[in-house]
């Protein structure tokens, strides 16, 4: 698997130089998002733009209510936008399409069928090649750490194996373009903190795009080669950081000072806008 996903990196770097100047994995241009009409109008996004490099992995932090799930609704096509443009890989996002997988915060296993099974879903779905996306989905599995667990079913897995097996699902049909939305929002924190570790290793093994919305800053901190910080009613970019700290990281990066000076760089963005937040999840902060 690791040579087949090696050589798949090696064939789109030289297309990537062979067609000049790169096109971007993302394109979001003065994307504006309104809800309802008139008094009851929410203004879930105002303005946002961002260009997102293939390859990158990209965290959205914010308060609730931002609008980052709104953004990843638009981005998949989910949602046409009120104004503004989004391309994926240059083409106008218009609809649902293939070249994006999604992972949200709650895995969404089929109980009926077996994980295998569930990561071959999109394959059903799609009316793929079977074999070869069987074979694909075997190889996934192992690279999410679930090698062995083809025949369990959901319920005998814990929450963070089911959501490795979300994500291998999300991976199966090849989409270079992955959105995820706070897809360990729901495991304790130790848990959490190996899931981090272990997407950094499934990212950088499989050269996918990353677009992952947390509202937890070390989290981003962690996983971010960039930090899209942004703020709420409306949404828009307050602030978008370069993350210095090399790869491949680990837990104990999260001590180095230069960790802690991006997360307090990130909280003092954020610190007005968090105060009165009633969601939950402040300790992330
Ligand atoms: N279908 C909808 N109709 C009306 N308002 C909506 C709709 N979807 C989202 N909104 C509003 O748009 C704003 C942004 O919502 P969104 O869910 O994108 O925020 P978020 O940053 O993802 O929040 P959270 O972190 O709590 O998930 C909120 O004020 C929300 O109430």
């Amino acid at each position: 698997m690791a040579s087949v996903i090696a050589s798949e990196l090696v064939t789109r770097a030289t297309a990537a130089q062979a067609a000049g100047p790169p096109v971007s994995a993302l394109s979001v241009q003065n994307v504006s998002m309104v809800f309802n009409r008139g008094a009851a109008a929410v203004h879930a996004l105002d303005q946002v733009s961002m260009e997102v490099r293939d390859g990158e992995f990209i965290a959205i932090v914010g308060p609730s209510g931002c609008g980052k799930s709104t953004l990843i609704k638009l981005v998949s096509g989910l949602r046409p936008p009120t104004a503004g443009r989004l391309a994926v890989h240059g083409r106008q996002v218009m609809k649902p399409r293939g070249d994006v997988g999604i992972v949200f915060q709650s895995p969404v296993l089929l109980p009926w069928r077996t994980i295998l099974d569930n990561v071959m879903l999109p394959i059903d779905v799609l009316k793929q090649d079977q074999a070869a996306g069987r074979e694909r989905a075997l190889d996934l599995l192992k690279l999410v750490g679930l090698g062995g667990f083809e025949k369990a079913y959901p319920n005998e897995l814990s929450g963070g194996m089911q959501q490795r097996a979300a994500i291998a699902r999300a991976l199966v049909y090849d989409a270079p373009l992955l959105l995820m939305d706070e897809p360990f929002g729901a495991l304790d924190a130790l848990t959490r903190e190996q899931m981090n570790s272990e997407l950094q290793r499934i990212w950088s093994a499989s050269g996918k795009t990353v677009i992952f919305i947390t509202h937890s800053i070390p989290e981003a901190v962690f996983l971010a080669d960039r930090i899209v910080v942004m703020s709420p009613r409306p949404g828009r970019v307050l602030k978008v950081i370069d993350n210095p700290i090399p790869r491949m990281r680990t837990l104990d990066d999260m001590l180095r000072p230069e960790f802690g000076t991006l997360v307090r760089e990130i909280r003092g963005l954020l610190g007005s806008y968090v105060a009165g937040e009633s969601n939950g999840s402040s300790s992330d902060w």
